[in-house]
């Protein structure tokens, strides 16, 4: 059936404000963050966390650096309630650290939460009702000023209970819960009234929380309404506006940006955007654009991988691979130009690291999330020469020279077009080996001995160089001797005499891989035929000149 009932639709309302200043600001600090991950990550959960997991999740949480975390909503189940208990009961909430719980504005629920929070230091407690129209018509059948005296009521309520919980500083937090959905001019009212009845002041500063708890419009109809909302709200100085975004249009993340920039002080959210249907804002991400921007987002996500780890164990939820950075593929480039962009942007830091990361294709540096470079880079069809060589540097030490890249690149492509599959770091490597460092046929080198006139081994005049060798060419052996200005010349000029190939060395490169006593020299040689056919090989051993002969007869072997 296709999509014909766009009709049944209607479009958000603009706010019509004038003059608006958010598209002008910038995010230059971190804001109050504040986790929902132990509530409204918990509740949409098909298994919401048991107290052993609430706990594992909340050491988490304080590890990486949340000040304010909601712990749950303790009048629901027995579960919450216990959770919180245990928390204040056993003293496991650093003093540095705000519990935060919900609770509807109804009575029996308010007492219970306050029954839950009984002896804790510090604690936010989170009111709320839906003020939307819909829910005022379809669920309360309330009219505006019956549900304001919910939320009235509400606030009283809380205020006698926190001024009555001796030893414990109970700060307040209220949402005019579908805000989104919600008359701007109304919310205001609302929370107005809020504000008078729990009697904040500067001293004494409520959060003010404006969720957009079904995700209504684009992020910048969300950013005028907050900036409207803070133009408009009354004694500003005497709250702090929170936003609390989900991410039903998948633009949570850019909502509270924009909400920010229009003037929020606070952001609540969950990791990796658990939360309701289509979840919550994503914390990790929105930290982390933080970072990319060169701004402290006072969370601390160097272990991402032990962070997931938690999060999937904690919540039985995946992390999706291509998940802002922490996805599993989100550090790898498959495709040949990225991959090539890439090596040399790894090469051009490591060259010149002037302290700023500008590597093309990577907005991150993986290691500030605790991840290695060994990934980034896998073969697979898509691929092209700067990949295999990359990987054939970063995961073995080989420096394949720009020249032969080319050719290594369409080898590994053959293969993996024909296989229809990635292939592992080892399998490149092998390909390689096994199709570069060709030794044995037809021409297979069973002895080679080399002198230097003056055991000079850099000398490097004419004629200085004997070589003697014995080369095997199926069943017929023979062995020749001959002088040139290395090893590479006196070799080519005695197997050219004898073997009757004509070719020349055009290019040639080596270099040494590992360390100490187990190095191994590796040299690369391409050569053209008189006919102008070329071909490459490799050569490796633990003798740079038995590896670059080798690596002219593997050229050879190749023809
Ligand atoms: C957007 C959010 O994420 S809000 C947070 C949501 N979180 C949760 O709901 C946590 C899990 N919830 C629960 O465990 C339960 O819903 C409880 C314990 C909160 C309430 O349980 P119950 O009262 O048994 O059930 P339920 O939630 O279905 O109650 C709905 C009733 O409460 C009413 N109600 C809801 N909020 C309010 C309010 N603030 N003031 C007065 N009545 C309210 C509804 O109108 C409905 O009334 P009705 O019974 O006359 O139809
Ligand atoms: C309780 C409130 C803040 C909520 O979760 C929402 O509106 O999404
Ligand atoms: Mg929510």
């Amino acid at each position: 059936m296709a999509m014909t009932n766009s009709s049944k639709y209607t479009a958000y309302p603009a706010v019509g404000l004038s003059g608006r200043t958010w598209p002008d600001q910038r995010i230059s600090s971190a804001p109050v963050w504040c986790s929902i991950d132990l509530r409204d990550g918990n509740q949409a959960l098909p298994v919401p966390m048991s107290v052993d997991e609430k706990l594992e999740m909340f050491r988490l949480l304080v590890d990486i650096g949340f000040k304010e975390i909601e712990v749950g909503f303790p009048a629901a189940s027995a579960v919450e309630y216990q959770f919180v208990r245990k928390l204040i009961d056993e003293d496991l909430i650093p003093r540095d650290v705000t519990i935060q719980v919900l609770t509807q504005a109804r009575e029996h629920l308010v007492r219970r939460t306050f029954d839950s929070l009984e002896g804790v230091r510090n604690a936010i407690v989170h009111l709320y009702n839906s003020t939307s129209t819909v829910q005022r018509d379809v669920v309360f059948r309330k009219n505006r000023e019956e549900i304001k005296a919910i939320a009235i009521d509400g606030a009283r309520l809380v205020r006698e209970l926190a001024d009555a919980a001796e030893g414990s500083a109970i700060r307040f937090q209220y949402s005019p819960e579908s805000f989104t959905g919600t008359e701007l001019d109304y919310a205001l009212e609302v929370c107005h009234a809020v504000m008078g009845a729990w009697g904040a002041d500067e001293s004494d500063r409520m959060i003010i929380n404006l969720p957009s708890t079904v995700e209504m419009s684009t992020p910048n109809v969300f950013a005028d309404r907050i900036e409207w909302f803070c133009r408009n709200l009354e004694h500003r100085e005497a709250a702090i506006v929170s936003v609390h975004t989900h991410n039903d249009r998948g633009t949570a993340v850019a909502s509270a940006e924009l909400a920010l920039m229009a003037g929020a002080d606070r952001v609540e959210g969950a990791l990796f955007g658990n939360g309701e249907r289509c979840g919550n804002l994503d914390i990790v991400t929105m930290a982390l654009n933080m970072y990319t921007q060169g701004v402290d987002p006072e969370l601390d996500f160097s272990h991402l991988s032990h962070t997931i780890d938690v999060y999937r164990d904690c919540t039985r939820m995946p992390v999706h691979p291509r998940h802002p950075y922490a996805g599993e593929l989100v550090y790898t480039a498959f495709s040949g130009s990225h991959q090539d962009a890439i090596n040399k942007g790894m090469k051009a830091l490591a060259d010149h690291d002037d302290g700023v990361w500008n590597v093309p294709y990577l907005p991150i540096d993986p290691k500030d999330v605790g991840f290695s470079y060994k990934a980034i880079v896998r073969i697979n069809s898509q691929s092209g020469k700067g990949g295999v060589a990359y990987v054939m540097e970063s995961a073995f030490g080989y420096q394949i020279p720009r020249w032969m890249q080319p050719d290594v690149g369409k080898v590994v492509q053959n293969v993996v077009d024909e296989e229809g599959r990635e292939l592992s770091p080892d399998e490149v490597r092998d390909l390689f080996v096994r199709e570069y460092v060709r030794l044995q046929e037809p021409y297979a080198l069973k002895k080679c001995h080399i002198t230097w006139e003056d055991e000079d081994p850099d000398r490097n005049d004419e004629e200085a160089t004997t070589i003697t060798t014995a080369v095997q060419k199926g069943s017929h052996e023979f062995g020749f001797t001959a002088r040139g200005n290395g090893p590479v010349d006196a070799f080519v000029k005695g197997f050219i005499r004898d073997s009757g190939l004509e070719f020349t060395v055009s290019d040639y490169a080596e270099h040494a891989i590992g360390h100490s006593a187990d190095t191994l020299a590796v040299a690369y040689v391409k050569i053209t035929t008189s006919a102008g056919t070329v071909s490459f090989g490799a050569g490796i051993d633990s003798n740079i000149s038995l590896a670059s002969i080798k690596a002219v007869l593997s050229a050879v072997n190749r023809l």
